[in-house]
């Protein structure tokens, strides 16, 4: 069990490393912090699971995620609200599903291009197990 919970402490600190880079891109910036309100009142009225990179980074700290694949979920995630919430043919619309979807694609590189899949393969099968 304790080898277990050091697997889990090294994902996190790899998970850690992932989300601090892309939150240092200032391509993602609008991905960095919840969308405000004040900017888009009806943001939290479409959007059921809003989602961005600061509280992936505190996700991480609680522990949240058991495996890659549970935080490559969470990118998911942004980016489908993006493309939910800006749908339109104005260039504002599509430069923010542009970068969603390089949001999503760099993410999915750097974990591919980073990580062991033997040792995801541990983190999964520790999740398949709780
Ligand atoms: C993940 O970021 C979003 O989905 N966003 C951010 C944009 C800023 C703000 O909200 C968005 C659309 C919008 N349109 C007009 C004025 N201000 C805004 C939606």
């Amino acid at each position: 069990y304790a080898r277990e919970e050091h697997t889990l402490r090294e994902l996190r600190i790899f998970l850690r490393e992932v989300c601090a880079k892309l939150a240092r891109n200032r391509l993602f910036f609008m991905f960095t912090k919840p969308v405000d309100v004040e900017e888009a009142p009806d943001y939290y009225d479409i959007i059921e699971k809003p989602m961005d990179l600061e509280s992936m980074m505190t996700r991480i700290d609680q522990h949240h995620y058991v495996c890659a694949k549970d935080f490559l979920d969470d990118i998911d995630l942004i980016c489908r609200n993006a493309l939910e919430y800006n749908p339109d043919r104005d260039q504002a619309d599509k430069l923010i599903r542009h970068r969603a979807c390089f949001l999503r694609d760099t993410a999915y590189a750097l974990i591919k291009a980073e990580m062991d899949t033997d040792f995801e393969d541990r983190c999964q099968a520790i999740s398949a197990d709780r």
